[in-house]
């Protein structure tokens, strides 16, 4: 029984899907079995967090601008996840990125149309709710704003009040840090906003850039959870902070070492220090369809590489909980079923 909190929709479609809607809609796609596209769009050997990136490039046409498309991938991530024994997910995408119209400009080299990222969260919700009920899990969503595109950010937030609680409970910021580090004022008003109303805030920060990167997330954004965050272990100040403040490492075991973020050896992984050091971390998939993997392939490696132990398992996916972005009440409830399931007795359930 797990809990996920961060993966990205648009990093979590079938191929199957893809085909579909490339074939449907006559847009072209590198390949037109699973095998072929697959061997464009994943990857087993690490690249840089740049090269990750423009996988995406490959098959989102396909996907963005088609309101059965964005729908259908909301609900398939829904099946895929309860299969894979997730009970509760945080999914997080740019509405933007699967829009096509009052879109600046217009991503994936696409025609303007007439999806707005207004609708696509209105059907990626669509689709989450559908799959909810039908697969009997819980799963919220995440918009994320993008490092590059920070003339999108204050829409996104926007969506945010606009859809709290509509699965949305938080805002993120997104895309490549080595490319973009800076954190611009628009970024600066969404995070200020989201904190004004209520909304929940993550954001990726030293997956591959500079502790420095993360310090500004924690004092400027006011985020609460971290992205990744490895690089944190070079600032020990910091690192010491944020281990006091117990500060929400969000881990992607297998991405960090694909995207180059950390060396390829898992046995010198930066989260062995956060394991020995009790630190308040989860195990997540994030792309697992660029990294052809699911979020069992995390935890096979964490046990295969980083002496995970049944224990730590169950700690990890209990702090996941604690820091999801749940009401409490919710939160108490998913809590109680990891304690039931883990055949533990809480001393503090809260
Ligand atoms: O590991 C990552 N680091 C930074 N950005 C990412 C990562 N994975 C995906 N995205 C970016 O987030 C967007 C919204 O889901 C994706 O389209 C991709 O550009």
């Amino acid at each position: 029984m797990l809990v996920e909190l961060h993966v990205h929709l648009d990093g979590a479609i079938k191929p199957e899907t893809i085909l579909y809607f490339g074939k449907k809609r006559g847009i072209p796609l590198p390949g037109d079995t699973v095998e072929d596209l697959l061997q464009h769009i994943s990857y087993t050997e690490p690249l840089t967090l740049t090269q990750f990136l423009e996988k995406f490039t490959f098959y989102m046409p396909a996907i963005a601008g088609d309101r059965d498309a964005v729908r259908r991938i909301a609900y398939e991530f829904v099946e895929m996840k309860a299969k894979e024994g997730v009970i509760y997910v945080e999914v997080r995408y740019s509405p933007h990125l699967l829009a096509n119209c009052k879109v600046h400009p217009v991503p994936w080299g696409q025609k303007e149309g007439d999806l707005t990222p207004d609708e696509v969260v209105h059907l990626v919700n669509q689709g989450l709710q559908d799959g909810e009920r039908d697969f009997n899990i819980k799963a919220r969503s995440i918009l994320c704003c993008m490092r590059h595109m920070p003339s999108w950010s204050l829409e996104v937030v926007e969506l945010c009040k606009k859809y709290q609680n509509n699965t949305v409970v938080a805002i993120d910021l997104a895309g490549d840090e080595l490319l973009v580090a800076e954190t611009f004022p628009e970024h600066r008003k969404a995070y200020e906003e989201a904190e004004r109303c209520g909304i929940h805030r993550t954001c990726h920060a030293g997956e591959v850039g500079s502790p420095s990167v993360i310090k500004e997330a924690i004092n400027v954004l006011k985020t609460e959870r971290i992205g990744h965050g490895y690089h944190v272990l070079e600032d020990p100040a910091l690192y010491k902070e944020l281990l006091n403040r117990k500060v929400h490492f969000e881990i992607c075991l297998l991405c960090s070492v694909l995207t180059g973020a950390c060396g390829p050896d898992f046995r010198k992984h930066p989260v062995i220090q956060f394991m020995n050091d009790k630190a308040n971390y989860s195990l997540n998939s994030d792309g697992p369809l660029i990294l052809n993997s699911t979020i069992e392939t995390d935890y096979k490696i964490a046990k295969q590489f980083l002496d995970f132990t049944e224990e730590e398992f169950k700690r990890v996916n209990i702090n996941a909980a604690k820091s999801s972005f749940l009401p409490e009440k919710e939160k108490k409830e998913l809590l109680s079923k990891l304690y039931e399931a883990y055949g533990m007795v809480p001393n503090n359930p809260s």
